[in-house]
């Protein structure tokens, strides 16, 4: 199967009054449809730059896509328009961050802020874009979702918080989703019900996931194959059971060190 998305070759710099960072220096990865890819390495190691650079959205200046391409079914991302890139983020490839409360809006309503997003994909009336939110909150796993709806941000818990960004994510039924950190903010049990969701939609839709962490306990539950980068550079990559059961790199084996969790599994 040709992957859905494809990273070849990406260097992506910072170009600062002190001096330019490599945050990637020669990136490739690649994701299809159904499958879900984890990019994992410690922090600065250019993951969420790499994540950022398929809508690009990280800020120009101070950065440079200096080289590279980021192909959506054979399309270079970083080459299309604007307002191209407009039209496919939301629509062909969604983000969820780490932190809900910076994302959302403090001042309104967590239903009208998904009723806002259902109206950018598709027309719909004020009352069946409102409709669509509920059902989308429901379909992130939100109980009650139509009392939630009318609830603010602060109202609700990390878990629901982040669950409403996945509604959110998913109402334009993209086809790539990167998740950045997503359950990074949340505790240990919530943590697992987010994972089980992100799961169980892409098992429903059929996305593609790519998943920025630096947890390889989230690695071992959820992903199928694993890019491991450091100091912007692709280290190891391969199917998740052979990386961690024979890492080839003593940087891989160090990151797996630094996991506890795994040792249980
Ligand atoms: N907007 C920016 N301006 C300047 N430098 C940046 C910017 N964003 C990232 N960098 C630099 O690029 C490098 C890679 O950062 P990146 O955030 O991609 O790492 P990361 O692996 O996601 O780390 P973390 O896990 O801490 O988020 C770092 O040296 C960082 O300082």
């Amino acid at each position: 199967m040709s992957p859905l998305l494809e990273i070849t070759d990406l260097r992506i710099e910072f170009r600062l009054a002190t001096g330019t960072v490599t945050a990637a220096d020669g990136v490739s990865l690649a994701v299809s449809a159904g499958e879900t890819l984890a990019v994992v390495g410690e922090s600065g190691s250019g993951k969420t730059a790499t994540a950022l650079s398929v809508l690009r959205l990280n800020p120009e200046p101070p950065c440079v896509y200096a080289g590279g391409e980021v192909l959506l079914d054979g399309r270079d991302l970083l080459r299309v328009s604007e307002k191209d890139l407009r039209r496919i983020r939301g629509n062909d490839v969604a983000m969820v961050f780490q932190d809900p409360m910076t994302s959302l809006n403090p001042l309104k309503r967590v239903g009208a802020q998904v009723a806002e997003v259902v109206r950018k994909h598709q027309s719909a009336s004020r009352a069946a874009a409102r409709e669509a939110a509920v059902a989308a909150l429901r379909e992130a796993g939100i109980p009650d979702p139509q009392r939630r709806a009318g609830q603010y941000p602060h109202q609700l818990s990390g878990g629901l918080r982040q669950r409403v960004m996945i509604a959110m994510a998913l109402v334009g039924r993209p086809r790539v989703l990167i998740a950045d950190e997503p359950t990074t903010a949340l505790d240990v049990t919530v943590q697992a019900r987010i994972l089980e969701l992100l799961v169980d939609l892409q098992r429903r839709h059929g996305m593609a996931i790519v998943l920025i962490t630096h947890d390889l306990g989230v690695v071992a539950e959820v992903a199928d194959r694993v890019v491991v980068l450091r100091s912007g550079q692709v280290v190891e990559s391969g199917d998740v059971v052979s990386v961690f059961e024979r890492p080839r790199e003593d940087y891989t084996r160090d990151l797996l060190r630094a996991t506890p969790k795994l040792e249980r599994a």
